[in-house]
């Protein structure tokens, strides 16, 4: 079977910016698998996300998820594909401010009928997430720009991992999260991708969390960034 995760000589610039520009010979994530990647602030670590779930697509080079060459898909099934196949969460939530934390949490099946289907019924699934997220149920129609950061960041959470997707990416994402809410979280994951065999791929300049993960990797042995002269 494919890996969940390979890219083979990508090359990556920012559209007209010169100074910053990322290049990848090779890595593969096996289906199943929990790295934790590791590296500074500006080391183009929510570039390579970007990259791989295909919000951005590089100049050279091939990203494939799943075994699909995701630039080879045209810009509406690309969208498709990535809510089928990738669970992601942002720095940045991403949420609809004025959409209920229901919406939110169910976005992503809108667009993709097998993850539909493996979520089941839709609003308990949403709610047995917000349960293991110790989000209050009554929270669930509430709209999602009430909430605080913290409440938002876990259904962030919640829509990424609902319905199961065989891929979660996942950029800091329990910087605004207490230790509890924190170790919550992390374990409802790590059942979760356990349970599925879901590829994980988590990026964070933290390495308290490292024990839990299959590989922990650095930026740098990887990947090689080019930025402009001092
Ligand atoms: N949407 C964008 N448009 C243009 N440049 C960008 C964009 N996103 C990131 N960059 C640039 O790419 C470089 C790498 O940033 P990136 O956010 O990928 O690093 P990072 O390792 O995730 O940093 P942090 O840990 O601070 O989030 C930076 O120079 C940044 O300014």
């Amino acid at each position: 079977m494919a890996p969940i995760i390979s890219l083979q000589d990508v090359q990556f610039r920012w559209p007209g910016r010169t100074g910053f520009g990322l290049s990848v010979p090779q890595f593969e994530l096996a289906r199943g698998e929990a790295v934790l990647l590791l590296g500074a602030s500006g080391s183009g670590k929510s570039t390579l996300l970007s990259l791989i779930g295909g919000t951005v697509l590089a100049s050279q080079g091939t990203v494939r998820v799943a075994g699909e060459d995701i630039a080879s898909l045209p810009g509406g099934r690309r969208d498709r594909f990535r809510a089928e196949q990738i669970g992601m969460i942002f720095q940045q939530f991403n949420l609809l401010p004025f959409g209920s934390v229901l919406d939110n949490i169910t976005l992503p099946l809108r667009f993709a009928p097998e993850r539909r289907k493996r979520a089941g019924d839709v609003q308990r699934a949403a709610a047995g997430l917000c349960a293991a997220l110790a989000l209050p149920e009554g929270l669930l129609t509430a709209k999602a720009a009430t909430l605080s950061v913290g409440q938002q960041q876990r259904v962030a959470v919640a829509r990424a991992l609902i319905g199961t997707p065989p891929l979660l990416i996942a950029d800091e994402p329990t910087s605004a999260l207490d230790e509890t809410a924190q170790g919550q979280f992390l374990d409802l994951m790590f059942q979760q991708i356990r349970a599925q065999r879901s590829g994980l791929l988590m990026v964070s300049h933290d390495p308290r969390m490292a024990d839990r993960f299959d590989r922990v990797i650095e930026m740098a042995d990887f990947l090689h960034v080019e930025r402009p002269a001092a």
